[in-house]
This record gives structure tokens, sequence and C-alpha cells, in this order.
């Protein structure tokens, strides 16, 4: 029998799945179907996915999470009998994965594969089934994919405690002394950047519907993927790669301003301090010549957006730049993350100088935060962006509260101001800090 649980190694037997998707004939409210405390969640806009139930779970740690992870999945994808006449991004069987920063990290990196999954793609939607060998599938039945779906309970933004987030893991004053340290090993020449990151933590209390804060943030951030995999909950605007039939697309964000919506001047002319800095362009320029350099062997027809834009979120700009290109050889979206991770956006540059300096100066352990998250399907296409404006939700304590931590950061270059820093990394913790609140 294939065990669901944390236990299946990534050498064990190959479990045999088959995926029926069919069309949904209404448009679902995709969050009305999520679970209220352990929900499974993929969204951009009027684009969109909920996972029902956990029918497969896939643990990875160590150097090798992302490969390992790949390999399991080819491995699954070969064997399963997919029924798919939607064949649309996100349609037939789908895996949804987070995966941690660090190599040696505590946290464990996972692929979940849900029992029911429920898709909307603008005006059109369908319902996938994924059954194990043996099991009997309701929708080749010819059941109706709308009987499948459970009942519908709408979100209660009324019921939800707010969630107070406060320094943790480490002093703000610790953070700063960091920022001071970094600063000063960039200027004596041991790096060029280092991205470092402070946490803020709090506590959710029990019962609570966390469809509350991801509804808030998929209303917000209408540019970001809103996700929910494993209690990882957050909206991320940079995206690590997209693949589908063979087109692949990236962004690439380096170089931030907090937004000043209560002026306007004020907000324009933060932007246009961004376009200018002559060292957030050079530092931009460098980031996306890392991912370059890391796509270059698995695509071809490479190509950026010609000059970096500003990108804008409620909380930030961001210096953004776009990638597309086509897929070269048959590479997964999980190898293509692997590829390309830490980018220089999340860890520095070079990289293993600065993921050496990020384990001496930050006193804890990054979990998953600033790693990827997405999906992946049975072709290897898939969606993941890094793991930014997020927290990880713990498990439920005695009192059935669950601990909340939510970790941000920046790059710390030469020139980089500590107060200045500080002030970044709250401006993007406002997606989470508002998602949370009361
Ligand atoms: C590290 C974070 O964000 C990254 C760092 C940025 C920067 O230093 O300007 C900008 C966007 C992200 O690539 C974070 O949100 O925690």
């Amino acid at each position: 029998m294939v065990k669901t649980d944390a236990t299946v190694s990534p050498a064990g037997d190959v479990p045999t799945l088959r995926a029926v998707t069919r069309p949904l004939g209404k448009l679902p409210n995709l969050l009305a179907f999520a679970d209220e405390h352990a929900p499974l969640f993929w969204n951009r806009g009027d684009r969109g996915c909920v996972g029902i139930g956990e029918l497969l779970r896939l643990s990875f740690t160590g150097p090798d999470r992302f490969r390992a992870a790949s390999a399991r999945w080819r491995e699954i994808a070969a064997l399963a009998a997919v029924d798919d006449p939607v064949a649309m991004p996100g349609s037939g069987l789908v895996a949804f994965g987070t995966f941690a920063f660090a190599d040696e990290s505590a946290a464990v990196s996972v692929l979940i594969v849900p029992r029911l999954l429920i898709h909307r793609h603008r005006g059109t939607a369908w319902v996938t089934e994924v059954t194990l060998a043996g099991e009997t599938s309701e929708l080749e039945r010819g059941a109706d994919p709308a009987e499948l779906l459970p009942t519908e309970r709408a979100v209660d933004a009324a019921s939800w405690a707010g969630v107070e987030l406060r320094p943790a893991g480490s002093t703000v004053d610790a953070y700063l002394a960091g920022v001071a340290d970094a600063t000063a090993r960039v200027v004596a020449g041991e790096l060029e950047k280092v991205v470092l990151s402070r946490q803020i933590a709090g506590s959710v209390s029990r019962g609570s519907d966390l469809r509350v804060p991801l509804a808030r943030l998929s209303e917000r951030y209408l540019d970001c993927w809103t996700f929910a995999v494993d209690g990882l909950i957050g909206a991320s605007p940079e995206t690590l790669v997209r693949s589908t039939s063979g087109a692949v697309s990236a962004r690439v964000l380096a170089g931030t301003r907090g937004r000043h919506q209560e002026d306007a001047a004020r907000d324009r002319a933060a932007r246009d301090e961004l376009l200018r800095s002559a060292k957030e362009q050079h530092e931009h320029d460098f980031a996306v010549q890392s991912v370059v350099t890391a796509l270059a062997p698995h695509v071809t027809e490479l190509r950026t957006s010609d000059a970096p834009f500003a990108l804008q979120l409620p909380n930030v700009w961001h210096l953004a730049t776009d990638l597309g290109a086509a897929l070269g050889a048959e590479s997964t979206a999980l190898e293509l993350v692997d590829a390309q991770h830490p980018t220089a956006a999340v860890a520095g540059t070079p990289t293993v100088d600065a993921v050496a300096v990020i384990a001496e100066l930050e006193p804890f352990d990054r979990g998953r935060y600033s790693g990827a998250v997405g999906w992946i399907d049975a072709a290897g296409d898939g969606e993941w962006v890094i793991a930014l404006r997020c927290a990880q939700l713990g498990e439920a304590g005695p009192d059935g509260a669950r601990a909340l931590v939510a970790t941000a950061g920046g790059g710390i270059v030469e020139g980089s101001d500590p107060q200045h820093e500080l002030g970044e990394t709250v401006s993007k913790f406002r997606p989470i800090t508002e998602a949370f609140g009361g």
C-alpha cells in the first residue's frame, strides 16, 4: 500500500496515480471550497486553483532536494494515467510544493498531490480527481463534476481575530548590527552583495479561518501569486519560472522603494529615484545576469525586457525585468528552479560567499522563506515563485494556537544604510501584517 504521509521516502515504490479532468460548467469561487485550517491554494487575479484532501505527500531534505523531487516526480508522472481533455496549464495531474532555502535547513521540502483540484482560468473552470490504483474515479465513471465539489462555505472576514506580529528570531538591534557588519564585509571586498533578513512572529488562535488572510492577499496583490502550501502562506511578486508547452518565462526583481499612497507626488518621486539610481540599476543588472546564466544551459532564444521597469505593488516599488525563452532540452520546472536557486535576489553574489555570510549573520533557520513554492504537472510544466512576503504556520499547541513566523529581507551592498534597510523590511512585511492583522 502507498503511504500518504511524510514517511514516503524518495527511493520508495512508485505509486500509480490516475488523474481525470473534466470541465466545470460554473465559475467557482475558489476560496469557498478551500480547507479553513489547511488550505492548499494558488491564485493570481482570475486564475487559480484550490486543492482538497491530500492523496500523496513526498518529502525531501538536503542539497539534492530539488533534483530528488524532480526525479521522483518524473517517475510518478511516467506511471500515471492522465485523462485530460481540458489541456490547460494546470489541468491533469498536479503536485504543489514548497522547498526550503538552505541546504541544511531543518524545514522539510514537500510535494503534495491533492485528491481533488478545482481550477479557474479566466472564463473557464475544471475539476481534476486524482486516485490511487485500485480506487474508483467518480469522474471516470461519468459523475457530474459539480457533484464532487465540497459544500461551499463563505469566507467570513468578521470572524478573524487579528494576529499581532512582533520581532522574533533576533532583536531589531541585532538585525541593524548584522546589516552594518554585512556592509563592512562588502566594503572590504569579501563579497559583492548579501541578502539579510529578519523575522516577526505571532500566534494564530484556535479555529481561525485561514481563508481570511488568503482572501485579503489575493484581492490586494493582483500582480502577485497568492499561495498556501503546507502552512506557508503569502503573496510573491517574483516568478522563478513559468513553463508551459515549451515556453519559459521568469521575473527578476532587485531594487525596492516603499510606496507612499497617501502622497502621490512623494510616491512618484520614490519610483523615479528607484528608476534613476545607478546603484540599484547595477545591482539589478547583476541579478538579471545571474538568472540568465543559470537558465542559459536549459533554454534557447533567451530574451529580456529592454530596460528594467518599475513594478507597482500596493506596498513597494520594485525594479523588474521579465525574461522569456523557449525550453531547450526537456527540463522540468523543478530542474529550472534548481538551476537558479538561490538567486542573487535572496542570497547575494557570489552565491557561495553570500550563503555562508547568511548562515553566519542570521541567527535563525530561514525555513521555506526565500525557497521556492509552486506546482508541477505530469509534463514537467509548472509555475514556481520565490517564497517572499510570506509566513509559515507551525503545528497547533495544547491550546490549539499556531505560531506564525514571517521573514523579510533585502540586498546589502556597498553604501547600504541599516535604518533604510529596516524600513524596507517593514514595507516587505506589510502584505503579511495586513493580511493577518485585525
Ligand atoms: C528578500 C526579499 O525580496 C527580494 C529583495 C529585493 C531587494 O533587495 O530590493 C527585492 C525583491 C526581492 O527579490 C524579501 O521580500 O524578503
